[in-house]
């Protein structure tokens, strides 16, 4: 199966290096404007195989897209990251040009690719890509929720002072500081409410260091978090490659799902080979579609931003 990842920066290779370590794919390409740079991330990567003990090929190329021809799955990390105390939203007016043209690109070269978007602001950039090459909704898939999930879960972890492998919960809604919605009510430890061993005021401290996580990550690296991000996507293409049927918060077209209509946005979806295969509309209750619907119209919003770039 074969990867190609547009993007070689941080979070493009730290995706690369799991996806290789962990033997998701056997090929994967890298692919950055910057002359020279994806060869380099890809040799060095590939000079991790004999003693981390994977065979996955990784090649590196500078703007050749012939070569990522007939890949499975694209991911698209290429765009600027923020700077501390900049928001996603305000990466716009850059990444919306580079991610049009890099979608347009890679579908060329490999038109039944599912393609996964990465690039913020995610959920614009979904909608973005999935308007612009008019693909199926099943094959335009933005990630951003299991990364906030896997944030949710460490901090839920960190309160319960558990491990964070014994912790389940789940974010939907945007992939911004102030659209996310961590679920704490269903959040559990072994399947027993969170409740059970955290107040209300420790559980909304949880959420609220959950929807600033990458902020706070920001604030400390001067640039955005690689680590978790490169691996919540590599966990994502490995539910596609090996038809896992993982439950994942994905951004995703929504027609009628959550009220909504018309935005991609966070939702428990089932991904497998055809990408997204089910999308699981489960009951909000009055507080949380309260807050989903106000989370859909910022998302929505932004989508307005697109128009000059869709015509
Ligand atoms: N959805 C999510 O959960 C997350 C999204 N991000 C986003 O991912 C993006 C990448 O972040 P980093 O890897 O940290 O940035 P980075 O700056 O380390 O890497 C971006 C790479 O894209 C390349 N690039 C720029 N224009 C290109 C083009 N037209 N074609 C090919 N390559 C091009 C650059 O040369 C650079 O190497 C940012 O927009 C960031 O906000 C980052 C973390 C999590
Ligand atoms: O915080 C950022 O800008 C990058 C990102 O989306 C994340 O790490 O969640």
């Amino acid at each position: 199966m074969k990867v190609t990842i547009v993007g070689a920066g941080n979070v493009g290779a730290s995706c690369a290096d799991t996806i290789s370590y962990r033997g998701i794919a056997s090929e994967v390409v890298l692919l950055d404007i910057k002359e020279g740079f994806a060869e380099g991330k890809a040799m060095d990567l590939m000079q991790c195989a004999t003693n981390t003990g994977f065979n996955t090929v990784i090649t590196g190329v500078t703007n050749d897209y012939a070569k990522t021809a007939n890949s499975d799955v694209v991911v698209i990390t290429s765009g600027i990251p923020r700077k501390p105390g900049m928001t996603r939203e305000e990466l716009i007016g850059i990444n919306a040009g580079i991610v049009k043209t890099v979608a347009d690109n890679v579908l060329a070269h490999s038109p039944n690719a599912i393609i996964v978007v990465v690039s913020n602001p995610m959920d614009t950039m979904t909608y973005l890509t999935l308007k612009a090459t008019g693909l199926p909704k099943n094959r335009v898939i933005g990630m951003g929720g299991a990364l906030d999930s896997s944030r949710f879960r460490y901090y839920l972890s960190k309160a319960l002072d558990k491990p964070s492998n014994d912790v389940s919960a789940m974010v939907i809604g945007g992939h911004g500081d102030t659209t996310m919605i961590p679920l704490t009510r269903l959040a559990s430890y072994n399947g027993i409410p969170v409740s059970e061993f955290l107040s209300e005021e420790e559980l909304a401290k949880v959420a609220a260091a959950t929807m600033v996580g990458g902020a706070t990550l920001t604030g400390l690296l001067g640039t955005s978090a690689w680590y978790a991000p490169g691996a919540s996507v590599a966990y994502l293409v490995d539910s596609i490659l090996n038809d896992q049927k993982k439950m994942i918060a994905c951004s995703v077209f929504v027609e009628g799902e959550y009220g909504q209509d018309d935005i991609c946005i966070g939702v428990p979806c089932i991904i497998g080979k055809n990408g997204v295969e089910q999308i699981l509309d489960i009951t909000l209750n009055d507080a949380e579609k309260a807050t989903f619907a106000k989370s859909a119209d910022a998302v929505r919003n932004m989508n307005g931003d697109l128009k000059s770039i869709l015509g």
